[in-house]
């Protein structure tokens, strides 16, 4: 192998002498110089700290450079698919470059919701940030007015970024033209499928040239991947990561607590308020209300946090987003949703979902008196919406599934928001067993009533892949003694004030997201009054309930409450020999992480009352 020189993260330098078109055999030991990337691509590889090609990205990257084939790439979560298409999608940009100087659209990228259109865009930028001035991409958005993305598009950008329905709107009015589109490229291709996109996708693939290679990315190889390849590619080359996965292991831990419905949110008061959860936690429930319902329980006990789901405004969930991959929030509550629009639209998926008897009673007409509201509420959503798909929360230690979700396929990809990019991670499950199901009316959810069935496929799923789901055990006679503090907060949750909570935070969002970012951007220091999780106060609350007491612990401290540390996930660390402290952010002189280094932090912020 040619001899590298290597800088202080032994990064590879990029040289004169770096073959920019050489040919790579991949191999474990490939660096990204190996793959025959250009000196610019590597100074922003290096710039990320990547160290070397994650497998697809060893598999994926010559492939796509070498021309010809369509690809169908399948790895798992985390695993870097992003920058595996996007690479060689830069380079062959560059290279063209070189010779043309005719603008023209080179690829396409579609994505099944806006996060992740915002996520593939800022990866764009980070990863063409030595070659700027020769990569324009845009992001469409329905957000901007046709006028602007007329405009945006006038220029006939490198790479456009955009859901199907944004794509093909501008192909209609022909203000996106795809005459010399190189690469079409599906970014978690199934679920742009099962997000109702088919009309769109159909005249999209009937507008791109013959000539343009598809690559078609996704974690779970599903019946709509075949739909799609069918739709897409020619006889495409089928990259399967699994072998070299299963060989590689990975740093998640999954556990598992059979718990009443109460139990739920006596744990997880438990788990937060006495510190046991060390680190970012990202929580699924299973609906908006749900969300509320826990964040109002937090806020009793003085625990902030904040929610996301598809009711808020976009601008608030990129920010939202954003601000907890910035640290700034340590708990982040989720509603998966799409997983259950999916199942409620009925569009295909890889699996029944638990709860199919269910939905069939709701089309026939046949369910409770909740139905039409539900509906309605529905109405509501963003159709473009999705967590637990794609996004790329950084270092997140904790996935809490506080309420388990509906299918194996679900728990496969809310697991994938830890441990990524060789990162270690944890997964807590709550599941409700049968017999304890409607056992607390006030906290119970329809779902639960399958927890066990799903758990016994996901048991099976991991199982098959090599990995165990163990029990996790608290010791409850400890536990209890935090009951009738749990009891009391649970009370001061009612309905009413979840309804209260939710329609005052969407109110609060969008005049945070429309009126004020101007003032804002102009004003960064009272950015705190962007912050997301701030109390809602629209349930009674109970001061005393944001201390816990002595006589609330066991004798032999927090330890005795659990035998394990549930919540203490060690990050592995990245660079050799360096110790945080030694730790210097690039041309800052600053340490990274420190105060300083975030200017979203230079705020005074609240003290957290844990
Ligand atoms: N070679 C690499 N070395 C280290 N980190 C990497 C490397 N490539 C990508 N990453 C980082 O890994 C994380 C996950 O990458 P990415 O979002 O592309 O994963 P993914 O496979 O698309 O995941 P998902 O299936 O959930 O969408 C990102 O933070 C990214 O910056």
């Amino acid at each position: 192998m040619m001899k590298r020189k290597l800088n202080e993260n032994d990064q590879p330098v990029p040289t004169e002498s770096t073959p920019s078109t050489a040919k790579a055999t991949p191999s474990d030991d490939a660096t990204f110089a190996d793959l025959g990337l250009e000196p610019r691509l590597l100074q922003a590889i290096a710039s990320q700290s990547y160290r070397k090609p994650t497998a697809v990205q060893a598999k994926a990257i010559p492939l796509i450079l070498d021309g010809g084939c369509d690809v169908l790439a399948r790895a798992k979560t985390g695993s870097g698919k992003t920058a595996a298409y996007l690479l060689p999608i830069l380079q062959s940009i560059l290279q063209r470059k070189q010779t043309s100087a005719t603008p023209s659209t080179s690829a396409l990228i579609l994505v099944p919701t806006r996060e992740l259109a915002d996520q593939v865009a800022k990866n764009i930028e980070s990863l063409s940030s030595f070659c700027a001035k020769d990569i324009q991409a845009v992001k469409l958005s329905d957000k901007l007015p046709d006028a602007v993305q007329r405009s945006l598009l006038a220029s006939s950008p490198d790479i456009v970024v955009a859901t199907p329905s944004r794509a093909c709107a501008c192909l209609k009015n022909s203000a996106l033209v795809l005459d010399a589109l190189g690469f079409l490229c599906l970014d978690e291709a199934d679920l742009v499928m099962s997000y109702g996109y088919e009309d769109d996708l159909q005249s999209i693939a009937a507008s791109v040239p013959k000539h343009t290679r598809k690559i078609l990315v996704s974690a779970t190889l599903t019946p709509e991947i075949q739909t799609l390849k069918g739709l897409f590619c020619r006889n495409p080359t089928v990259l399967n990561l699994e072998e070299a996965e299963a060989a590689e292991g990975d740093g998640l831990t999954q556990y598992v607590v059979k718990c009443g419905e109460d139990e739920k949110f006596l744990l997880i008061y438990v788990m937060i308020k006495c510190q046991l959860i060390k680190g970012k936690c990202l929580i699924f429930v299973d609906d908006v209300d749900r969300c509320y319902r826990l964040r109002l329980f937090f806020e009793q006990f003085g625990i902030r946090s904040v929610v996301l789901n598809s009711e808020l405004p976009v601008n608030s969930r990129l920010h939202v987003v954003e601000a907890f991959s910035k640290n700034i929030y340590d708990i982040l509550i989720c509603s998966d949703e799409k997983e259950l629009l999916g199942n409620e639209d009925n569009v295909a998926d890889d699996e029944e979902p638990a709860d199919a008897e269910a939905e069939t009673q709701k089309s026939n007409g046949k369910d409770s008196s909740n139905a039409p509201s539900k509906k309605k509420r529905r109405s509501k959503r963003d159709k473009e919406f999705g967590v637990s798909r794609g996004i790329d929360f950084s270092n997140v230690a904790l996935v809490l599934n506080f309420d388990f979700p509906r299918t194996a396929k679900s728990y496969l990809h809310r697991i994938g928001r830890t441990a990524r990019a060789g990162k270690t991670g944890m997964a807590l499950s709550f599941v409700v067993p049968k017999e304890q199901f409607r056992k607390h009316i006030p906290t119970t959810i329809d779902t639960s009533e399958h927890d066990e069935k799903v758990l016994s496929k996901v048991t099976k799923q991991q199982t098959a892949k090599g990995k165990e789901v163990k029990p996790y055990n608290f010791d409850m006679t400890q536990v209890e003694a935090f009951r009738y503090r749990m009891n009391d907060a649970l009370r001061a949750v009612t309905q009413v004030a979840i309804r209260e909570a939710r329609t005052r935070e969407i109110r609060q969002e969008l005049l945070k997201s429309e009126k004020l970012r101007r003032h804002f951007e102009e004003n960064p220091a009272e950015l705190h009054h962007l912050r997301h999780d701030g109390e809602l106060r629209a349930a009674r609350t109970q001061a005393h309930l944001k201390h816990v007491p002595d006589y609330l612990l066991p004798r032999e401290g927090k330890k005795a409450l659990t035998s394990e540390n549930v919540g203490f996930v060690p990050f592995k660390k990245i660079r050799d020999g360096k110790g945080r402290r030694g730790r210097i952010t690039k041309g800052k002189g600053r340490r990274a992480g420190g105060r300083k280094a975030d200017p979203l932090r230079s705020f005074k912020a609240r003290s957290k009352a844990k």
